[in-house]
């Protein structure tokens, strides 16, 4: 269904191919999913097919890539709408009309689709994505999860032989994730479409896969095979596979399910022991507080008398539904909404009604969207100017961005950065001021696992040093990791708040693949897992 054809992509002015030596096919009916770290060129592999690439990002494209027969490079992506449907990392860039209604009709009205046929369409995928109550809304007025589900429902509804998604669960919450994999299992199965995916949570994809393509490095051509066949020798795996190498266990399992029944002799070995305790600083004093707080956006509340204390040296994670208030109470923490009623103090200040110069010196938010941060023309200008405004020593963020992602050039646009390369210079933008209270909206977007382990490893040298952090994150498995404590929202409301263990084992939607594989303990990582082993007498 798509080919390629010995196809390499070289953007202009870069030195080297982003893409290299493409040469494989994608048979029609298949879920194939693309894998790779940061920056290797996966959203560039997938742009190619509905010819964004090189029709509008520019740069030059070799050798050939076909959809249905159709050639990418003389059909203009227009042409290809019938059959190619592309749902891209940033939705809002995508979007054409203003309403959640509209969108998922307007890719039918520019084929011309009968009426009728348009008005089921829209209901049908309204109540498949869980976007009924939405209807009617701006969508300028979503959460960033719900702006995802509008984007893959929009293309949806034209019923394309051919869906690409790059990281298409990357801002739905565990559920929703769930939900629209179970959709596009459905889509494969039963009306026989074509679906290349490109995910790095590969702990929620990996065993729908048909096939699975891995690039390597950037610049290097992939390798292609089985779920089975690509994880037994990728480096990024997820970690039920991680915890299927540890074990020894022989076929590697790819899902929860099958690692539950290799797990028996695990769980013996595991008995008596209990997860070695991470040293960590006992909490200091709050660096914020919030009481009873009521947030209003626009005739929606979003927050409804919310209360959450963080200390220094907490690692907190807040966690909860598409749409539950997370991004909201991090930006009125960062002083960018008033509250209606209740109190908030960050760092003795309160936020809204703070100058922004003393604000920053208490506090430092990366966006959901880390474009909105950024505005030179450069990686090294955007961190000559975070060192600059953080009065810190000339070299600190652009060390910061390479620790946390090696390859990043120094002359880019932070345009035309790869998704995990533009969170890591925001990340290291924020980090490079070292506030006492770090704000992170999903933190882990288009992150890589090596990338994430060690922004986690980076977080947690600064709790050691005191600061406090509040990430909002639907990624389980970093909670797991690095959270000490989870609060849960709903409909703005805390419903849940305590040690991570306690909060995320009880709930199946919000548990890490290890907990659900070994059970009792309670057991969040494999490195819990591999260190008790190595600890046991
Ligand atoms: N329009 C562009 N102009 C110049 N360089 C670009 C452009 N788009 C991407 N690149 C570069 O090409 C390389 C591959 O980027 P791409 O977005 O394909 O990676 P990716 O594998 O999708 O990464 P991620 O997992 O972070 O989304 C990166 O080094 C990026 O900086
Ligand atoms: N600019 C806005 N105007 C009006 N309502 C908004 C606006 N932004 C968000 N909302 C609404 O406020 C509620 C909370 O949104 P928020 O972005 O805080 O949720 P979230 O928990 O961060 O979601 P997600 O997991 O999808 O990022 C949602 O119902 C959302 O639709």
């Amino acid at each position: 269904m798509i080919r390629f054809a010995d196809v390499s992509v070289t953007y202009s002015g870069a030195a080297a191919p982003a893409l290299h030596g493409v040469d494989l096919t994608v048979p029609e009916g298949e879920l194939c999913l693309l894998v790779g770290g940061s920056g290797t060129g996966k959203s560039t592999l997938l742009g190619t097919v509905g010819g964004l690439v090189p029709h509008f990002t520019g740069g030059t494209l070799h050798g050939r890539v076909t959809v249905a027969g159709r050639d990418t490079r003389t059909h203009k992506p227009r042409e290809l709408a019938d059959v190619v449907g592309t749902v891209g990392q940033d939705p809002l860039a995508h979007f054409v009309t203003d309403t959640v209604e509209d969108e998922l009709a307007y890719g039918m009205e520019s084929l011309g689709l009968p009426p009728e046929v348009m008005r089921r369409r829209v209901e049908e995928t309204l109540d498949l994505l869980g976007l009924a109550a939405l209807r009617d809304r701006p969508i300028a007025e979503l959460s960033g999860g719900q702006r995802q589900r509008v984007a893959i429902g929009s293309v949806l509804t034209v019923h394309p032989r051919v869906l690409v998604l790059d990281e298409p669960t990357s801002a739905l919450d565990p559920g929703a994730a769930e939900e629209v994999l179970a959709v596009l299992q459905r889509l494969v199965h039963d009306l026989g479409t074509t679906v290349l995916l490109a995910e790095h949570r590969l702990e929620r994809v990996v065993q729908y896969a048909d096939q699975v393509i891995w690039l390597p490095g950037p610049g290097e051509p992939p390798v292609t095979g089985t779920p089975a066949e690509v994880m037994a020798r990728s480096p990024m795996v997820p970690p039920v596979v991680e915890l299927g190498r540890v074990a020894g266990w022989s076929p590697l399992p790819l899902s929860i399910r099958d690692a539950r029944r290799a797990a028996g002799p695990l769980r013996e070995r595991l008995a008596g022991l209990a997860p070695v305790p991470r040293p960590r600083p006992a909490p200091g004093d709050p660096v914020a507080e919030a009481a009873g707080l009521v947030v209003r956006r626009g005739a929606l509340e979003a927050l409804c008398g919310v209360g959450l204390t963080v200390r220094a040296g907490e690692a907190v994670a807040l966690m909860g539904r598409n749409g539950a208030g997370k991004s909201t109470l991090l930006s009125t923490l960062a002083g960018l909404h008033e509250p209606a009623s209740g109190t908030v103090r960050v760092g003795g200040l309160v936020p809204h009604r703070s100058r922004p110069r003393d604000l920053v010196r208490k506090v430092g938010l990366v966006p959901q969207e880390p474009r909105d941060l950024l505005y030179a023309d450069t990686v090294a200008a955007e961190c000559a100017a975070a060192d600059q405004d953080a009065q810190a020593a000339p070299g600190t963020c652009r060390t910061l961005v390479a620790q946390l992602l090696p390859g990043v050039a120094d002359d880019v646009h932070p345009r035309d950065l790869s998704e995990g390369q533009r969170l890591a210079l925001a990340l290291a933008v924020v980090l490079t001021a070292r506030p006492p209270l770090l704000l992170l909206d999903e933190p882990t977007r288009g992150l890589d696992y090596p990338a994430k382990a060690r922004l986690v490893a980076e977080l947690r040298r600064l709790t050691a040093l005191g600061h406090g952090i509040v990430l909002a994150t639907h990624d389980v498995e970093l909670a797991a990791e690095l959270a000490d404590r989870v609060v849960v929202l709903a409909d703005g409301e805390v419903v849940a708040d305590g040690p991570t263990a306690d909060v995320v084992v009880s709930s199946p939607a919000f548990a890490p693949q290890v907990a659900k594989v070994v059970g009792e303990g309670p057991w969040l990582t494999v490195r819990q897992v591999t260190d008790a082993l190595e600890a046991r007498p």
